[in-house]
C-alpha cells in the first residue's frame, strides 16, 4: 500500500537524549541528538510507501538537516503523545508514527514494515529492548500513541498487533550501548559525520 504519512517526533533542544552524556566520543549530545533524527527522517523520506512526511517537535527553531519536502509541526500540548495527537486527529488514511531516534534506519525497513501493518490493519514494533516502540502504524488512519516506558505492552493493549522489527528498526538509541549496536548495523550519514566532526587533538 502506497500513500503512507509518517509522523516523526522530535525532542529537540537542551533537553534532547538526555540519557546519553553530555559529550559522547567528542561529540555534544546536541549535536548526535540533530543527527539520530536527521538520518531517520532520510529513511522516512526515502520510503516509496511514503507520501507526506511530518516531524513534530517542542522546539519552535528545530533545524534538522534533509527537511526538503517534510513538513514541519511545532506542537501546542507538552509532551511525546500530546503532539502525536495534535497532528493524528487531522490526518485520514494510512498512517505512522516513527521514533526519531532510530540512526541505522534504512527506507527498506519502513516500506517493509509499513507493508505488515497494512496486513495487519493496525500494529506495533518494539524497540531493541522489547518494551518500547519504534513505529506504531493504523492502516485506518486511527492512531492511539501511548508512547514512553512500557508501550510496547500499552499499545498491543489497544488493539495493535505486535510485529517483530527489523534488526534496524528496533534499534533505537538512548544510551551509548545503543549508540554501539547501531553501529554495528551500519550508521546513517548524518551520525557518521557528527561522530566524525570530532576534532583530532595531536600529541605533538
Ligand atoms: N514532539 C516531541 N517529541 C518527543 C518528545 N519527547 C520525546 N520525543 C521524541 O520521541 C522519540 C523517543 O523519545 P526518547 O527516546 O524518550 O527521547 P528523549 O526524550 O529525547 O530522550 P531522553 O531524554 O533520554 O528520555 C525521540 O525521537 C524524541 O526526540 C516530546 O515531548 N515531543
Ligand atoms: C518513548 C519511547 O521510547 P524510549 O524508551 O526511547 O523513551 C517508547 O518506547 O515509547
Amino acid at each position: 500500500m502506497t500513500g503512507w504519512t509518517v509522523l516523526i517526533p522530535v525532542k529537540g533542544g537542551p533537553h534532547a537524549k538526555s540519557r546519553l552524556p553530555e559529550v559522547v566520543r567528542g561529540a555534544s549530545r546536541a549535536a548526535l541528538a540533530t543527527a539520530l533524527a536527521a538520518d531517520t527522517v532520510a529513511a522516512v523520506v526515502g520510503a516509496a510507501d511514503v507520501a507526506r512526511v511530518i516531524v513534530v517537535t517542542e522546539t519552535p527553531g528545530l533545524e534538522l538537516p534533509g527537511m526538503d519536502g517534510v513538513e514541519r509541526w511545532v506542537q501546542h500540548a507538552e509532551g511525546l503523545n500530546a503532539g502525536i495527537s495534535e497532528v493524528a486527529r487531522m490526518l485520514i488514511g494510512p498512517c505512522a508514527v516513527v521514533l526519531g531516534d532510530l540512526p541505522a534506519l534504512r527506507p527498506a525497513d519502513v516500506d517493509e514494515a509499513l507493508a505488515r501493518v497494512a496486513l495487519a490493519r493496525r500494529a506495533v514494533f518494539p524497540d531493541a529492548a522489547g518494551t518500547g516502540t519504534t513505529l506504531l502504524g493504523a492502516i485506518d488512519g486511527r492512531l492511539l500513541p501511548a508512547f514512553g516506558q512500557g508501550s510496547f505492552a500499552r499499545h498491543r493493549a489497544l488493539g495493535y498487533q505486535g510485529l517483530d522489527a527489523s534488526l534496524r528498526l528496533s534499534a533505537d538509541v538512548d544510551t551509548e550501548r545503543d549508540l554501539d549496536r547501531a553501529h554495528s548495523l551500519g550508521l546513517g550519514a548524518h551520525t557518521v559525520a557528527a561522530l566524525a566532526a570530532v576534532p583530532v587533538v595531536s600529541a605533538g
